[in-house]
């Protein structure tokens, strides 16, 4: 095994607001105990400054777009200190992943498990392509959004979320009066372990949408694990040592995100500044509309539209099972004027109750171990976002 530190120390030095970060996809689990490891004894939810049961849902993005009037300046991140917002900001050229090559001859294979590796070890994401997925399967997972949020209100509103939990249509929670909130309507959907799955948030319409997100949920798995060993394998590890840190009943949501157009782009922000808490996340973008720009370096990049292709980041657990080689990218969501934008984003959590930590082949002398071990990392994420802290610091030694 390699330990050879190639890469530089993960730590960064930028300053984040409590704005900066959303928790949205993450708040399921805030009532399941935080690992000991990390040294917190009680549950997150103790903890809130703002009980679960106190938190409220905003009007639908969507509802507020037509209606005509100008938003709230509830909605006001540029002037809430977020700065303007730029959409025009260069363009990235993020590495192609070819699925395909991946799992063919060892030789076709290591040329992509050095693109992997300089990918994550730099941008912390790839496109991916030739993934197993049918160009036309992949239009129907875009039509079953489309679709779900073209339906009349009513229709949607029979899948508003509850106060408590974050399964099932609707916007931000509002846990504090002067959050700004972000330009976005979900529909938010766990797909594994099955008994967690909750059917009545699973829209009835369009008729096709439950069999596709299925069907679409288990492509995922596949690629999860394919990644997970091809990127143990591209630092020279062995293949299931980050796959095995899933554990027993391993998480996987699904959030559809829709930006209607924004009458003030320059002000008005669609997902805030955050690093996702999954280890492995499957963004579906947009076909046509682009607005998901990543940090590096201090500096937002936009990044470019390849159809049908997959955008895969990784997420602050990955980060923290490499050991800090692969970095948990900060990214946002610009709005625009003229178009809605929708994409899909799938997050693949470790199970709840197995510890993560540092890869044993990514520790030694020169490089000792960045990380603690941690227990359900999504709780501490979301605790971290309430003091306004980026989460992966709590995991930091
Ligand atoms: O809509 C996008 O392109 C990205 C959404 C995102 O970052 C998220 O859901 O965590
Ligand atoms: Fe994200």
């Amino acid at each position: 095994m390699n330990c050879t530190p190639k890469f530089p120390s993960p730590r960064r030095n930028l300053a984040y607001t409590q704005e900066d970060f959303h928790f949205c996809h993450l708040l399921t689990k805030t009532r399941r105990r935080v690992g000991k490891s990390c040294s917190q004894d009680q549950t997150a939810s103790q903890r809130l400054p703002c009980k679960m049961g106190s938190v409220s849902m905003a009007t639908p993005v969507q509802e507020l777009a037509t209606d005509g009037q100008d938003p709230s300046e509830r909605y006001n991140y540029g002037g809430s200190g977020g700065g303007a917002l730029n959409a025009s900001v260069p363009l990235v050229e993020i590495p192609t992943v070819d699925v395909g090559r991946l799992i063919s001859s060892p030789s076709a294979a290591n040329h992509e498990l050095q693109k992997l590796s300089l990918a994550l070890s730099s941008w912390g994401c790839f496109q991916v392509v030739n993934h197993g997925m049918t160009n036309s399967f992949v239009d129907r997972v875009h039509e079953i959004s489309k679709q779900f949020f073209d339906l009349p209100k009513e229709e949607k509103h029979r899948y508003i979320r509850e106060p408590d939990s974050i399964e099932g249509y609707g916007t931000d929670m509002i846990v504090a009066e002067n959050q700004t909130l972000d330009w976005i309507d979900r529909l938010y959907l766990t797909l594994n372990p099955p008994n967690h799955v909750q059917l009545k948030f699973w829209p009835e319409k369009p008729e096709t949408f439950r069999e596709t997100l299925q069907e679409y949920g288990v492509k995922l798995g596949e690629l999860n694990q394919i990644l997970l060993k091809a990127m143990a394998k591209s630092l020279d590890l062995e293949e299931n040592c980050f796959l095995d840190q899933y554990g027993e009943g391993a998480l996987m949501t699904a959030r559809f995100n829709l930006y209607p157009p924004c009458p003030r782009p320059d002000q008005i922000i669609g997902v805030k500044p955050h690093a996702d808490a999954s280890a492995l996340t499957f963004l579906l973008p947009d076909k046509e509309v682009g607005g998901l720009q990543f940090l590096k370096d201090n500096e937002w990049f936009t990044v470019p539209i390849i159809p049908h292709a997959l955008l895969v980041n990784v997420g602050d657990q990955a980060e923290i099972m490499s050991n800090g080689v692969f970095k948990s990218p900060v990214h946002r969501v610009v709005t625009n004027s003229e178009k809605e934008r929708h994409s899909l984003a799938v997050f693949c959590i470790p199970s709840a109750g197995q510890e993560i930590k540092p890869a044993e082949g990514l520790i030694s002398e020169t490089r000792p171990a960045l990380y603690k071990k941690v227990k359900d990392y999504v709780s501490i994420y979301f605790e971290y976002y309430q003091r306004g802290r980026r989460p992966i610091e709590a995991a930091m030694l």
